[in-house]
């Protein structure tokens, strides 16, 4: 694509295109749909202006993305952060309708976000903000339109203030709308848990293809928000021993291993969720904290946090993308000849919407799932998926990032061409 577009300033979005041009070259995509999938198909911008508690008011600015409709609804979390803009949501859009085909989940992708600080607002702010922000996309969303989710900075109380918005205007009560909810409400039982159980998942097919187990294993995790403390919970229940973690605000480690069931109940204490202070490890500067020596690297926090710059100095086997985009091209093609295995963010992180579309499913039935149903149900699409995506990369001879891509991308081409091209 030649022209510059809107989205193209932010550099997570030119990562994402430059992985589409990468893929495109490995399944010989045609380019008119290559050029149609490096746009989204619709994003809204909007001005979400609210009373804060001092009575001044303060306008934010809101976005919604909705990369493709081929599939479905568009499916994708709602992240509140102060870096937020629309290039990166767009990013984050694009990479949901890859996860979705990955998954076979009949959804196109979409992301939303909101550029605040989530952490400095009240309760009341929050939910002031979400309710106009919902009022704002309210023309573009539906159960069968688009469907949003938690992402960073935003939780199951964030998902409850749309539902109940939405479920005003339209006059009933519309648990689908949104996924990720409170369960008393028509959420999924392990949705909270889903994204977190479905890292461990690829890292245990991992660790056994390397011949290696839980137990003998090590871990560093970046990020101990809602997918990195999950993941630390199930790693620690497996055997694993946890090195070292970082968050916004800071990095421990403790070479013997963390208490992780301590370390959570540290920073749930904390205003601000963060770890940093927890006494049963020491401080640790934050570039040290993805060069630690470990079996697993997990990145559960942000975009483009492994750059050609670190790349060279990480000390892993396995890195097990959590976060969406945690790793740069340049970062990827210097990991892949060190013989790092990467289980790639489109594929790694895929238990969140796997779960969302269990509870999608559960809300228009209206019947309930057991928590026994929902996680065997995760366990058998994340091996699956794990399987198809590692059967193509050997068969093909594809790094695992290119693999995962190649079906995802090809899915959403595939039911382009068999629609008509460009629905
Ligand atoms: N929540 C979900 O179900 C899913 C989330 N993801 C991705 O996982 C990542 C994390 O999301 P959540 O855990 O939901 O967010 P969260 O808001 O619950 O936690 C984010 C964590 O990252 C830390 N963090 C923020 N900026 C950081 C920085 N610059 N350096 C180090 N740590 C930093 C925060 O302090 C916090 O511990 C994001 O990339 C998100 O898009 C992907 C799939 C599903
Ligand atoms: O659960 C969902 O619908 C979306 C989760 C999400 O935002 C993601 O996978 O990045």
């Amino acid at each position: 694509m030649s022209e510059k577009n809107l989205f193209e300033s932010s550099a997570t979005y030119r990562m994402a295109c430059q992985q589409l041009r990468d893929v495109a070259k490995v399944i010989d995509l045609e380019e008119g749909i290559e050029s149609r999938l490096m746009l989204p198909k619709r994003s809204l911008v909007c001005a979400v202006p609210i009373r804060m508690d001092t009575g001044e008011t303060r306008n934010f600015i809101g976005y919604r993305v909705q990369h493709s409709l081929t599939s479905g609804a568009s499916k994708g979390g709602l992240r509140y952060a102060p870096q937020v803009d629309l290039g990166e949501v767009a990013a984050l859009a694009m990479w949901m309708s890859w996860k979705c085909g990955i998954m076979n989940l009949p959804y196109g992708g979409a992301k939303g976000g909101i550029a605040c600080d989530p952490v400095t607002m009240s309760t009341g702010e929050k939910e002031r903000l979400t309710r106009r922000f919902t009022e704002e996309v309210l023309s573009i969303i539906g159960p069968r339109i688009d469907v949003m989710a938690p992402d960073m900075g935003t939780d199951d109380q964030t998902m409850a203030w749309i539902y109940d918005t939405y479920s005003m205007k339209v006059g009933y009560a519309c648990p689908e709308i949104v996924t990720g909810k409170p369960v008393e409400l028509g959420g999924c039982v392990g949705r909270r848990e889903a994204t977190g159980r479905g890292v461990v998942y690829c890292i245990r097919e991992a660790l056994s293809e390397l011949n290696l187990t839980p137990h003998e294993s090590t871990a560093v995790v970046q990020g101990f928000g809602n997918v990195g403390s999950v993941t630390c919970d199930e790693l620690a229940k497996h055997g694993t021993k946890i090195l070292a973690v970082g968050d916004r605000y800071g990095s421990i480690r403790n070479m013997t291993g963390i208490d992780v069931a301590a370390l959570a109940r540290y920073a749930n204490a904390d205003p601000k969720k963060s770890i940093v202070g927890f006494p049963g490890a020491e401080a640790i500067p934050d570039a040290e904290l993805l060069t630690t020596p470990c079996t697993v690297l997990v990145p559960a926090a942000m975009e483009r946090q492994i750059t050609k710059d670190n790349a060279a100095n990480l000390k892993c086997r396995i890195l097990a993308e959590g976060a969406n985009g945690p790793t740069t091209p340049e970062a990827d093609a210097i990991l892949e000849a060190a013989g790092v295995f990467i289980i790639p963010d489109v594929l790694c992180n895929a238990g969140g919407v796997t779960v969302s579309y269990f509870e999608w499913v559960q809300d228009i039935q209206q019947l309930m799932w057991s928590e026994r149903q929902v996680n065997e149900k995760l366990r058998e699409l994340m091996l699956a998926a794990f399987h198809r995506v590692r059967k193509l990369a050997k068969e093909r001879n594809l790094p695992m990032r290119m693999a995962a891509l190649a079906l995802g991308v090809n899915k959403v081409a595939l039911e382009k061409q068999r629609r008509g091209l460009f629905p």
